[in-house]
């Protein structure tokens, strides 16, 4: 399947520069991508979503352009903004929905994920019934368990309980040693060890 590839990339907002002539490889396995606060973490998850289009530079995976992705090729992405609004769903109802949307779902994974997060006593009460940690929580089960070829994770320390991260780092060892070819960048802002990272990435930080 091959990296995610970014050459050159250029990206800032308002005179703001977050890249200057940036490039990285997101190879198959587990990357870490670190940035201290307004570095441009989401911003480089959604690059590689394709959600955002660099200013220069290109954000390459498969043959395809992100920013302008074939279909086929998001289907193997998974993304979701933390910042976006739930609809008024059930984690249950939403595992549902991301099962359709992904051919690697595994559902003894999203059952095993919502059991160790805990998550199974909350799992029929609507998302904005729930706490910002079991969302964040109800998140990152389906995130593991879609088999996306490329897997994005933003932040996900936040909000969560330190049981919960601990389960986290022994389930992304474990998808890593159960689908090697499956890229997984998770973005936090300062190193985190006990992960078997396959590489660390340290964004430059704005200028
Ligand atoms: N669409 C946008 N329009 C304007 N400014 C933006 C946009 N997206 C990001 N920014 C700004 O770019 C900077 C980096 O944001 P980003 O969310 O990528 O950083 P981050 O490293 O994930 O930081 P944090 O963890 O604090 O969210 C911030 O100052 C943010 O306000």
């Amino acid at each position: 399947m091959g990296a995610v590839q970014l050459r050159g990339v250029s990206l800032g907002f308002g005179g703001v520069v977050l890249l200057r002539d940036w490039s990285a490889d997101f190879p198959p396995g587990l990357t870490l991508l670190v940035g201290d606060d307004g570095a441009g973490k989401t911003s480089v998850l959604r690059l590689l979503a394709g959600q955002l289009a660099p200013q220069a530079g290109s954000v390459r995976w498969q043959g395809a352009e992100m920013a302008q992705a074939p279909a086929a090729l998001r289907a193997q992405v998974f993304w979701r903004d933390t910042r976006e609004d739930w609809p008024e769903i059930t984690p249950l109802q939403w595992g549902a929905q991301c099962a359709g949307q992904h051919a690697g779902w595994s559902e003894p994974q999203w059952q095993a994920h919502l059991q160790g997060f805990g998550l199974v006593e909350h799992q029929d009460k609507e998302m904005f019934r729930l706490s910002t940690g079991s969302r964040r929580k109800a998140l990152l089960a389906a995130a593991l368990a879609s088999g996306a070829a490329l897997t994005l994770i933003d932040e996900p320390q936040a909000a969560l309980d330190k049981a919960s991260v601990r389960y986290l780092a022994q389930a992304l060892a474990a998808s890593a040693q159960l689908q090697s070819q499956r890229i997984v960048v998770v973005a936090h802002y300062d190193q985190w060890t006990g992960v078997p990272w396959g590489q660390q990435l340290v964004l430059p930080g704005a200028e």
